[in-house]
């Protein structure tokens, strides 16, 4: 019988790094059946050179690879709810209305940035924005549960602010791209819905951005990255048509609502 209290984090600590099984086996020497059955928590007993070896490998300490969680304390209690979808599609516009005109009790988490600040932008709102160099130090200590670069900037997901919302039961929503959302469900698993979002015609995209004050460039380098995020949509729970902000706004409402009550 595997022990219940004891949890290992190799899933997340592999999906930070991009690795998989056969990576860990070659950097650590140890077992793929040892390791396969730490990754899915089904381990009863393990030495502790082993346990050295993969925190060796990982460059990570015993406390990232392993934690004691008595009961109700797992982070399992709360859920994250990704906007994913083109740049245009509406997700922070969705965002926004769903805060001003919904009372759903939602957390928003900033990710850090690279990228300049926009007018109207300030620090935290919508992101904490930091130079490459500091957000490379971030990286290099491990904090972040994923970063991207995404049109040139870096954007990651600060690691604690996670699992810290996540332990205490808190309702998530955030946009992250299709690479990091993806990431974020291998990491957190069935606590994760992931809602494409998108306009029924891609050509409106362009307009929006224009409308939204983007330069020439920016909006040719957003529109390369199309083809790409379409090509995982099928991979989401659910998918938005935002053709019309109060009707999108709505189903995302209705999404949470309905996911919400069938994991509490
Ligand atoms: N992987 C990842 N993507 C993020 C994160 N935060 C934001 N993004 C995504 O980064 C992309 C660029 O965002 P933004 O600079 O706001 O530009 P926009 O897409 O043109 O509105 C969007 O797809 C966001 O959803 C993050 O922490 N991790
Ligand atoms: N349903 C919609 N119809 C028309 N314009 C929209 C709609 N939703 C959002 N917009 C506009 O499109 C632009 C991009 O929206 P934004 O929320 O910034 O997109 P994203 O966060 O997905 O990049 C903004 O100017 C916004 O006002």
């Amino acid at each position: 019988m595997p022990v219940s209290h004891i949890r290992f984090h190799l899933d997340r600590l592999l999906a930070e790094r991009s690795w998989r099984i056969p990576d860990l086996v070659k950097r650590s020497g140890v077992n793929k059946n040892t390791l396969y059955a730490m990754k899915k928590n089904a381990i009863t007993r393990v030495d502790l050179r082993v346990l050295e070896r993969i925190c060796d490998a990982l460059s990570c300490k015993l406390s990232d690879l392993m934690s004691y969680e008595p009961e109700g304390e797992t982070h399992t209690k709360g859920l994250l709810f990704i906007l994913s979808g083109p740049s245009g599609a509406g997700k922070n516009t969705l965002i926004n209305a769903l805060r001003d005109r919904y009372d759903l009790g939602l957390t928003f988490i900033p990710s850090f940035s690279t990228r300049p600040m926009r007018p109207g932008e300030s620090n935290g709102n919508p992101y904490y924005f930091v130079s490459r160099e500091e957000f490379m130090r971030m990286a290099e200590r491990g904090e972040f549960l994923e970063y991207e670069t995404i049109h040139g900037n870096l954007y990651g997901t600060h690691l604690l602010s996670y699992e810290r919302a996540l332990n205490e039961g808190r309702i998530i929503i955030k946009d992250i791209d299709v690479n990091g959302a993806l990431n974020m469900k291998r990491v957190f698993g069935d606590r994760v819905i992931l809602i494409y979002v998108r306009p029924t015609c891609l050509d409106d995209l362009e307009g929006r951005l224009h409308h939204r004050g983007d330069k020439e460039e920016d909006i040719r380098i957003r529109m390369q990255r199309l083809k790409y995020e379409e090509s995982l949509s099928d991979q989401f729970d659910f998918l938005i048509f935002n053709d019309d902000v109060a009707t999108a706004t709505a189903e995302l409402a209705h999404i949470i609502r309905t996911c919400t009550r069938k994991h509490a």
